[in-house]
């Protein structure tokens, strides 16, 4: 990854009047500002004018935020100070946001946690080969509108369709009422590419949200100039420790920067998965006539959908997409319930503890 490149225009950030240009602070010690560009586990690494920097937040920090909203997340400005000549940082504020990505706790039924601040564009990224669903879109729009983020519809591999139907699905899009930009691309063709390019201003921060398989990846690469994500990663040890966390906020060709963190493209992640089985209504369709009522479509004698593949009506690269996402909500889930299972045990062992304790006093 381009480090250098983020260095550099960290300041011109700051110059620009962008709206996410670190909020004027009246301070112009300019080391005292940096932005969080990843965040794993408690560690942080924050970018100045002169690189990355790991960063932790302060005790004081951490006991002062009730809630985990107000944590640090990936693009958020905030106010620093340095140890070590500028090798370590410890996160004293987070500025004021000007917008956020968020989705439910998971296991709580109330409560937020930010995935992304400060971001001005996301792109809601759907293909137009099998994966185009109006319902999922809105739910994107909810998302992107709460999060006072503009949203822009990139339709991607419009190589695979005529172009009468993509007329038919941006006529769908505006029959529901959604006024949002729509831009039709592919990443094979090259077409609305350039229109893509053009629309990124310098300063601003971009996302892009979308299921597995759209063209995300493909797009990413077409958009930072490199050929491959794989490098994209940042070390950074702390007390002992070694970690490289992937670079979640990453500079764009232009000037731009985008979020680009493996959780938040996915569905299930962002809370918007009932999406998932309404757009691969077929698939669920089809797979009521598999042999086997629990067929895993994996190597199962008379599986239905296999059958479609092998008679090509169905997309196999589509198939892959479906199971990818199933297996992404069913981990959530799984999560989610062995958390409450822990929970449980922790609540018996307080009432057994305090049941002996009682008895104890009797
Ligand atoms: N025909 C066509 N294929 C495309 C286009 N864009 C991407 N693809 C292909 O679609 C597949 C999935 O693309 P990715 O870029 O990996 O999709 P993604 O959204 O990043 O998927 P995840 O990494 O799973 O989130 C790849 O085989 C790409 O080559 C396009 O515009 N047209
Ligand atoms: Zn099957």
């Amino acid at each position: 990854m381009n480090t250098s490149k983020l260095k550099q225009q960290l300041p011109d950030t700051r110059a620009c009047h962008g709206r996410n240009s670190p909020p004027d602070t009246g301070d112009d010690a300019k080391e005292a500002i940096a932005r969080v560009t990843a965040v794993d586990r408690g560690q942080y690494v924050i970018t100045n004018a002169q690189g990355e920097v790991p960063a932790k937040l302060t005790g004081r920090n951490l006991y002062i935020s009730e809630s985990p909203v107000d944590l640090p997340c990936v693009g958020d400005w905030v106010r620093v100070s340095y140890h070590d000549a500028g090798a370590h940082a410890s996160i004293l504020e987070v500025l004021p946001r000007t917008s956020f990505l968020r989705r439910k706790r998971p296991g709580s039924g109330i409560g937020f946690q930010m995935i992304a601040a400060n971001i001005d564009v996301a792109f809601i990224v759907q293909s137009c080969h099998f994966d185009f669903n109006v319902r999922r879109l809105e739910r994107y729009l909810v998302m992107t509108s709460e999060g006072h983020i503009e949203p822009i519809v990139l339709l991607t591999k419009i190589d695979l369709i005529r172009p009468e139907a993509l007329e038919q699905l941006i006529s769908t899009i505006r029959g529901a009422g959604i006024g949002a930009r729509v831009i039709p691309i592919s990443n094979v063709s090259g077409s609305g590419i350039d229109q893509l390019r053009a629309l990124i201003e310098s300063g601003k921060t971009y996302c892009l949200l979308g299921s597995s398989g759209v063209g995300k990846t493909t797009l990413v690469n077409r958009l930072t100039g490199h050929a491959s994500r794989a490098t994209n990663a940042v070390s950074h040890s702390g007390e002992g420790r070694h970690t490289t966390t992937r670079r979640q906020l990453v500079a764009l060709e232009g000037g731009g920067f985008l979020v680009d963190m493996p959780g938040m493209r996915e569905l299930g992640v962002l809370g918007v998965s009932e999406g998932i089985d309404d757009s691969f209504a077929d698939l669920q369709a089809r797979s009521l006539n598999c042999h086997f009522s629990n067929c895993t479509h994996a190597s199962e004698p008379g599986c239905a959908i296999r059958d479609a593949i092998a008679r090509n009506e169905v997309d196999a690269a589509q198939f892959q997409s479906y199971l990818k996402l199933k297996k992404e909500s069913e981990y959530l889930e799984m999560t989610h319930h062995e958390k409450r299972q822990k929970d449980r045990n922790f609540g018996k062992l307080v009432r057994s503890v305090m049941k002996s304790k009682r008895r104890q006093d009797e």
